[in-house]
């Protein structure tokens, strides 16, 4: 059954139970599982459309090749950024069935257990590491080839199964190919007091690492959510899907002090339609971006922001769109001196020919896995001497207040008690402050290109626990409009501060053996950055910075007295049946990438009984 059209969704005469309104990584796993019961009927409504066989988001070799491209990406942009050279910066989602794991660069991650269990701390009862670990192991199958003990100690890449899924929909894997620069990499990681943690994936993530891939090793191509909850199950008869047509509002009717989302209204080919009749939830899952733009215009946020818009208040909840962060990233490269291939050398036609015959015939080959790459996650006490330690409370102390100062004052609690949080966070020495993303070539960065048949070493620095806030809110009624984003990048200094450090380690790497011994010249960051030592480095990060594309937090899972969007069981305050399912409901980053966890929260809200 499942695709259908609106006139054929009005001439249904079944009930519809759940619409989920987004199909893309929460969603589908949502819809999926709820669908698996055949007593009630789910509808997914997807603004974009069934990316099915299609070798731009199949092939893991044509990864970032979509971006940009609108049939795949909602490509934002942010507002200038006025902490970072009044940059707009490119803020790409993924459109269409699989959402943003139909775009993203494979990396399976888990967070560290305090990460998760945060969030119970935070006054949401049953969020915690356990929990979500069950759920995260549910939605995924770890494939696993035969790896040798030896490599499995040299490339950080030992298997702990009872971390893992065996039977879930979604497959992983490790890459089949090891480069000897990943070596290099973890070697010198140990040199610099950062030892291999070969398996990350059960709450401690400090450490070097090989990562798993959301990569199909048997079909050597992208599994996502489209792939794993919806495309075997076509056959549904319960699970409806409309294409191609984008929710602008939740219409509601009221239920005693409660609303009660009853339809929605959606334009599709030009022209505005609606359903009606919801039986159970409504279920928003159109990630952090657009959730609070289509909550804002259906009248649910700060009267003030939806007033200036001519939007009507239904619901007074001064948390929608706020407390937005996200992970910044900046690049160092060096050319390095190697006898081995690169990801650099598919610049050269012949190498990548091979290549495309070596994925067409076999499914091998370096289109057939995520780039070569390593990776580090790097608590702050590695990140400067104790004199840095202190100033960086002193800082954070500071910019904190100053940011407690500005947020609406029904948020102020909330976010003390986030900021607790990170205090004690930054104090651990288990708790990763930092990400070094190791690309064995040239990352694509427009601020240097590689040259053909020279080779490259990148190590990209992100910033794992934001203290700055950002915001998404609507900036016109007309629904179609993008929202405004403004990640409000290092409004508080102490981020700006502990980035310097990042890049200060990730600079030592290269001045450190065995990696030294490889690296030819440093080219970013670019010479007249680097004689000027950290105020350089500063001027360097403000002027390259870049997202790492997992934002989070504007409908925040937070009691409502602390500026929540939603409950724990993510219904929207003040309604009874609307929800939020999505990585926006998360109040605080995590430090690592974020598909998992949302794997992990599609999962977890489907089997609990909140929506039964
Ligand atoms: C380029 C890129 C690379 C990334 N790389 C990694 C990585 O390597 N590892 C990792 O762990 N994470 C990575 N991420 C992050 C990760 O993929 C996301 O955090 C996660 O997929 C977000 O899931 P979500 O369900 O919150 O939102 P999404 O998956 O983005 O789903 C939102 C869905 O809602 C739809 N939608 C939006 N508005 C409407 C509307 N009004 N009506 C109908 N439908 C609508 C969208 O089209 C989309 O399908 C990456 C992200 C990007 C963009």
């Amino acid at each position: 059954m499942p695709f259908i059209s609106p006139t054929e969704l009005k001439a249904w005469t079944h009930e519809i139970h759940y619409v989920v309104i987004g199909g893309g990584t929460c969603g589908l796993t949502l819809a999926g599982r709820l669908s698996e019961d055949p007593n009630v009927n789910v509808l997914v409504i997807e603004a974009g459309t069934h990316h099915v066989n299609d070798p731009l988001v199949d092939v893991p070799g044509n990864r970032g090749r979509a971006l940009a491209n609108p049939k795949y990406d909602w490509a934002f942009s942010t507002v200038p950024q006025s902490h970072a050279n009044n940059r707009r910066l490119f803020e790409p989602r993924g459109k269409g069935l699989g959402g943003s794991s139909m775009l993203n660069y494979f990396g399976m991650f888990r967070p560290s257990k305090d990460d998760i269990d945060a969030l119970e701390k935070l006054g949401n009862k049953g969020w915690n590491w356990d929990s979500l670990l069950h759920y995260m192991k549910k939605s995924e199958t770890l494939v696993e080839f035969p790896i040798s003990e030896s490599d499995a100690v040299t490339f950080a890449a030992k298997i702990e199964r009872e971390y893992h899924g065996t039977n879930g929909p979604l497959k992983k894997c490790l890459p089949r190919e090891w480069s000897q620069l990943q070596k290099t990499f973890f070697d010198t990681a140990e040199t610099l007091g950062i030892p291999r943690n070969p398996d990350t994936n059960g709450g401690h993530n400090v450490g070097a690492m090989t990562s798993l891939t959301s990569i199909d090793p048997t079909t050597g191509t992208r599994s996502y959510s489209s792939t794993a909850y919806l495309d075997p199950n076509l056959h549904r008869k319960n699970l409806l899907v409309l294409l191609d047509a984008q929710v602008t509002k939740i219409i509601f009717s009221k239920e005693g002090d409660l609303h009660k989302a009853v339809g929605v209204e959606f334009v599709k080919d030009n022209s505005l339609d609606r359903i009606t009749g919801i039986q159970k939830d409504c279920i928003i899952s159109t990630g952090s971006f657009k959730t609070p733009q289509l909550l804002e215009l259906s009248g649910i946020g700060n009267p003030s922001i939806l007033s200036k818009f001519d939007v009507e208040t239904l619901i007074d909840l001064p948390g929608v769109g706020e407390n937005l962060q996200d992970h910044i990233v900046l690049s160092t490269i060096a050319e390095v001196e190697t006898s081995e291939k690169t990801n650099d050398d598919l610049l050269d036609p012949e190498f990548l020919k091979l290549h495309k015959e070596l994925y067409e015939t076999k499914k091998a080959g370096l289109l057939a896995s995520g780039p070569k790459s390593a990776f580090m996650f790097v608590p702050a006490e590695k990140l400067g001497s104790d004199r840095d330690l202190i100033s960086w409370q002193d800082q954070m102390h500071a910019g904190c207040t100053d940011t407690l100062a500005q947020v609406h004052p029904a948020l102020r609690l909330g976010l003390e008690k986030q900021y607790a949080i990170q205090r004690d966070l930054f104090a651990s020495k288990d708790q990763a402050q930092a990400e070094i993303l190791d690309f064995i070539g040239h990352r694509p960065d427009p601020n240097s290109t590689p040259v053909l048949g020279k080779h490259y070493t990148s190590l990209g620095c992100a910033l794992m626990h934001p203290l700055s806030r950002g915001t998404v809110h609507i900036a016109s009624s007309d629904p179609l409009a993008p929202p405004e984003i403004d990640p409000n990048y290092f409004a508080n200094e102490a981020d700006l501060d502990l980035l310097v450090h990042i890049a200060e380690f990730a600079l030592r790497m290269m001045k450190t053996s065995p990696l030294s011994d490889c690296v030819k010249e440093v080219i970013l960051p670019k010479k007249e950055f680097l004689e000027r030592g950290r105020e350089g480095l500063k001027d360097y990060i403000r002027a390259t910075c870049t997202p790492v594309f997992h934002p989070v937090g504007t409908a925040s899972m937070l009691p409502r007295e602390d500026g929540g969007v939603v409950d724990a069981k993510l219904k929207v305050y003040g309604t009874s049946n609307l929800r939020v399912v999505d990585l926006s409901i998360l109040p605080l980053e995590v430090s690592c990438h974020t598909q998992t966890v949302a794997y992990g929260i599609g999962e977890k809200v489907a089997s609990s009984t909140c929506l039964k």
